[in-house]
């Protein structure tokens, strides 16, 4: 299975990927090139972060979802644990992915008030700049030290300064595995869909949801997202607790086709349990 991920290699979303692939791991430099690069054949599988417990939303992964035609065949929930790597104690920067920098938001400001924050493509890129640059510092994964343990090569070896610096022990991300639309299965027990209504009335989207409320379906996640067609008109994400070859979510979505007549409906695609990866 040829899979695209965030690089450099080192980054979480590089480890989530590794955990489906079978060989090696091609990187691009955003979610958006990833999703892109998956739509047009390039790859099998594509891995992108979609939500964080402290942070929440990685927008541009959604935009990327309800713009492209892919498919979604399964979920990786992985903890994450920062680590602070540099050359030495003393450093001037702080450089991560704006997700990193936001989930240790309380560390940095109570350790490193004065530490000025770099945001960088990924966590792995970070890595990078501390590696050439003395005055900064990384946050990332902590097998990004480069120890020869880790295969680091001699000499780029980075110091742990600190590890688990998250604000909350709890921090975990959820990263999709996307597919060509082709791939996408309706078995599995979550399904996620894009909603784009069309239109907007009183009570819409109580409406949409009452359509899955009604069948008894849990709703892992909802979330609005601008549809970038003008002010105040949005998509709906949902994640929902029932897989697409079930009756009930079947009649949900054909109720929800009549709401949104003027919009659209995307079954991104029905997948199983998730895989955790440390
Ligand atoms: O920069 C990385 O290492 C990534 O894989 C991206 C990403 C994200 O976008 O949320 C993934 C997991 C962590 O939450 C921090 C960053």
């Amino acid at each position: 299975m040829h899979v695209v991920t965030l690089g450099p290699a080192g980054t979480y979303s590089h480890r989530a990927a590794q955990s489906i692939a079978d060989g090696s791991v091609s990187f691009r430099e955003s979610v958006t090139e990833i999703v892109a690069a998956v739509a047009d054949g390039e790859f099998e599988r594509g891995v992108v972060p979609v939500e964080n417990s402290i942070e929440g939303s990685v927008d541009e992964s959604l935009d990327a979802l309800a713009d492209r035609e892919v498919s979604v065949v399964q979920e990786i929930v992985s903890p994450i644990r920062h680590a602070l790597l540099a050359q030495a104690p003393e450093f001037d920067t702080v450089a991560s992915h704006p997700q990193a920098l936001a989930q240790c938001r309380e560390y940095l400001k109570e350790n490193y008030p004065d530490v000025a924050q770099e945001a960088v493509a990924s966590t792995a890129r970070g890595v990078e700049r501390a590696r050439e640059d003395p005055s900064v510092a990384a946050i990332g994964h902590p097998a990004n030290d480069g120890s020869p343990a880790q295969g680091g090569g001699e000499g780029d070896g980075l110091q742990r300064i600190a590890e688990n610096i998250q604000d909350r022990d709890s921090n975990a991300t959820r990263f999709l595995v996307v597919a060509p639309e082709s791939a996408r299965s309706d078995a599995g027990g979550k399904t996620s869909l894009v909603v784009y209504p069309g239109a907007n009335y009183p009570g819409l989207l109580l409406e949409l949801l009452e359509s899955f409320a009604e069948r008894e379906i849990n709703l892992s996640r909802a979330e609005s997202r601008p549809s970038g067609r003008r002010l105040g008109d949005y998509c709906f994400h949902f994640d929902i607790e029932a897989g697409l070859y079930e009756a009930r979510t079947t009649q949900a979505l054909e109720e929800i086709e009549e709401i949104c007549a003027n919009g659209w409906v995307c079954r991104l695609g029905s997948y199983d349990t998730e895989h955790v990866v440390e």
